[in-house]
C-alpha cells in the first residue's frame, strides 16, 4: 500500500514533499522517492529505505523547483530492487514521471500490448511502470507540442478503459503539470487540497489527508473513482470524469489497517470507522461471551488501541497498556518476507507482566492475517503470567489473496485460509477467539458515509470489484508471487545491475 504525493507550488517544494512523504511512511517502507522539475528538467532522487535514509541534505538541495511528486514504496509487484523504486520516469513525450499505489491486474497483457503496438519496453517487473508506459503511449497519440487539458483527459480515459486493478496515481509532465487520477471503482484513495501564498494557489494531492494537514493544505475533496485532476505548472485546475461507469467501491482493509487515524478517506473519518469497529466487536461480545470472566482489555499496539479503547468502555473494563512498543521499529505486516516479519514482533513489542499477572487478559488486534503477531502476543502475555489469554480481531477472518495493492498474494499464507475459528484458535493458542462478522464491520464504515453501497472486501469474501479474476489468475499470482518463490526471485535481482542510479549512493556518501 504505497503512500503517494505530488504538489504545484509557487516556491520549492522539496521540503514539503518530504515531510509529507514521512507522514505516510505507515503506507510503504521500503523505497522512497522524490522527483521535481526545474527549469525544465528532472532531478530525482530515489533508493531503498525510509525516507529519513534515502534523503539527505545534498539530496534535497540538488531537488529544487516548485513541482514534484513523491512516493513512499511497499511492494505488491515485482521486486523490492531499488530499480523498482518509484517515482518512475520515461523521457517521451514531453518527459513524465509516475507515482502510483495500487496494483493492476492485467499487467501482463497490458506490457504485451504495449511491445506489440507501441514497441514499448519496459526494464522493470513493476506494473507502476507499465502505467507509466500506458500513458505515455496514449499522450503520444497528439501530434501537438502541447497538450490542453482535453488532451490530457482524453488520455487519461483511454487508460482507463484499458488497465484494470487498484490505482491512484500522478503523473507529472515537463511543460505541463500533474495529473492525478483514481482506478474507476476509487479503490485506493486520493485525496486534495490548497494552500494560498502570496504568489497564488498551491495544490497538493495526497494517499492520505494527513499529509495535506503537516503540509497546511486545506483539503478540498478526494478525487472521485474515474475522475482526473489537472493542474498546470502556472497554477490552473482542470477536473473531469474520465470513465464511462465509476463507482465508489473503496478497500475496507485502508479503515481496518492501512491509513493512519488522523486522516479522512472518502469523508469518512478513519479514527470514527475504528471506534464504531470497537463498539460493534464490543456489543458482540457482551452477546456472544457473556460466560467469560475478563479483567482486562489489552491492545496490540498500534492499530488497534483505538478499537481496543472502546471495546474496553462498551464491556465496561479496564483498558490497559500492557504492550509497549519499540518507536524505532516498523509495522511488521508490510515488512518484506515470513522470517523479518516473524523476528519483528518481539523487537517491536514487549509485555508489562503486572499487567498480565494472574489475570484473564482480553487482546485485541485490528486483524489477523498470516497470524504472525497473533501467535506470538499469546505466547507472551502467557510468558508474562496470563491465566487465560481470549483475542479478538476487528476485522473478520481474512480467507483470500489480494490483488489491489496489499501483498497478500497466497491464500495459503492466510491463517484463516480453509479453516473456522476454532481451528485458528487453536493454532494461535489462545483460550478463545472472537471476529467481528463482515456485515458489521461493513456497517462500522459505512456508518460515517451511507452513500457508500459496496466497499472493496475481497479479502474477507473473495468478491473482487474488477470482475476479472478468476481461480487461475489466483494460482498464477500465488505461484508468482507467494513468499519462497518472491525470495529466489529477490536474490536472482541482487545479482542483476540496474538501469538507473546504480551505486549513486556510494559516490555521494
Ligand atoms: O496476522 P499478521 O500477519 O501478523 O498481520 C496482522 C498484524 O499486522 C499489523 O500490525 P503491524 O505491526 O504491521 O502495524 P501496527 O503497529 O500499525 O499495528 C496489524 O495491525 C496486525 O497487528
Ligand atoms: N503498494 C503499492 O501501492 C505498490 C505499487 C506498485 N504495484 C509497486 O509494487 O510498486
Ligand atoms: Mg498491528
Amino acid at each position: 500500500m504505497c503512500g503517494i504525493v505530488g504538489i504545484v507550488g509557487t516556491s520549492p517544494v522539496n521540503q514539503a514533499l518530504y515531510d509529507g512523504l514521512t507522514v505516510l511512511q505507515h503506507r510503504g517502507q521500503d523505497a522512497a522517492g522524490i522527483i521535481t522539475i526545474d527549469n525544465n528538467t528532472f532531478s530525482l532522487r530515489k533508493a531503498n529505505g525510509l525516507v529519513k535514509d534515502v534523503f539527505h541534505t545534498r539530496h534535497m538541495k540538488r531537488l529544487q523547483g516548485n513541482i514534484g511528486i513523491g512516493h513512499v514504496r511497499y511492494p505488491t509487484a515485482g521486486t523490492s530492487s531499488s530499480a523498482e523504486a518509484q517515482p518512475f520516469y520515461v523521457n517521451s513525450p514531453f518527459g513524465i514521471a509516475m507515482a502510483h499505489n495500487g496494483n493492476l491486474t492485467n499487467a501482463e497483457q497490458l506490457k504485451e500490448q504495449l511491445f506489440t503496438e507501441a514497441r514499448r519496453h519496459v526494464n522493470t517487473t513493476s506494473d507502476s511502470e507499465i502505467l507509466l508506459n500506458i500513458l505515455a503511449h496514449e499522450f503520444s497519440k497528439s501530434d501537438k507540442l502541447h497538450l490542453a487539458p482535453e488532451d490530457i483527459f482524453a488520455a487519461v480515459s483511454e487508460v482507463n478503459s484499458k488497465v484494470v486493478g487498484g490505482y491512484a496515481t500522478m503523473a507529472m509532465i515537463i511543460g505541463h503539470g500533474i495529473v492525478a487520477f483514481r482506478d474507476p471503482h476509487g479503490i485506493r484513495p486520493l485525496i486534495f487540497g490548497k494552500r494560498e501564498t502570496e504568489k497564488g494557489t498551491e495544490y497538493m494531492f495526497s494517499s492520505e489527508s494527513v499529509a495535506l494537514d503537516t503540509d497546511g493544505f486545506e483539503v478540498i475533496r478526494d478525487v472521485a473513482p474515474g475522475e482526473a485532476i489537472y493542474v498546470t505548472e502556472d497554477g490552473q485546475l482542470y477536473s473531469q470524469l474520465c470513465a464511462d461507469k465509476s463507482v465508489q467501491n473503496p478497500c475496507l482493509f485502508e479503515f481496518v489497517y492501512f491509513a493512519r487515524p488522523d486522516s479522512t478517506i472518502d469523508n469518512m473519518s478513519v479514527y470514527a470507522t475504528r471506534v464504531n469497529m470497537g463498539t460493534k466487536l464490543g456489543e458482540k461480545i457482551n452477546r456472544e461471551w457473556a460466560d467469560k470472566d475478563i479483567d482486562v482489555v489489552i491492545p496490540i499496539p498500534e492499530t488497534s488501541c483505538d478499537i481496543a479503547l472502546e471495546i474496553a468502555s462498551v464491556l465496561d473494563l479496564p483498558y490497559r497498556q500492557g504492550f509497549v512498543k519499540n518507536r524505532y521499529i516498523g509495522r511488521t505486516f508490510i515488512m518484506p518476507g515470513q522470517e523479518l516479519r516473524k523476528k519483528s514482533v518481539r523487537r517491536k513489542l514487549n509485555a508489562i507482566d503486572r499487567e498480565f499477572k494472574g489475570k484473564n487478559v482480553l487482546l485485541v488486534d485490528d486483524s489477523i492475517v498470516r497470524g504472525t503477531t497473533s501467535a506470538q502476543i499469546v505466547e507472551m502475555a502467557r510468558e508474562a503470567g496470563a491465566k487465560n489469554v481470549y483475542f479478538a480481531s476487528a476485522a473478520p477472518e481474512v480467507r483470500f489473496p489480494n490483488v489491489y495493492g496489499i501483498d497478500m498474494p497466497s491464500a495459503a499464507e492466510l491463517i484463516a485460509h480453509g479453516r473456522e475459528v476454532e481451528d485458528i484458535n487453536a493454532s494461535i493458542g489462545a483460550d478463545g477467539l472472537i471476529y467481528q462478522s463482515l456485515d458489521d464491520l461493513v456497517a462500522a464504515v459505512a456508518q460515517e458515509n451511507p452513500e457508500i453501497s459496496r466497499f472493496e472486501t475481497s479479502v474477507f469474501d473473495g468478491n473482487y470489484v474488477t470482475g476479472d479474476i478468476n481461480q487461475d489468475y489466483l494460482n498464477r499470482i500465488d505461484e508468482l508471487r507467494n513468499d519462497a518463490a518472491k525470495s529466489v526471485r529477490e536474490q536472482a535481482m541482487s545479482s542483476s545491475l540496474e538501469l538507473h542510479n546504480q551505486d549513486s549512493d556510494s559516490q555521494d556518501d
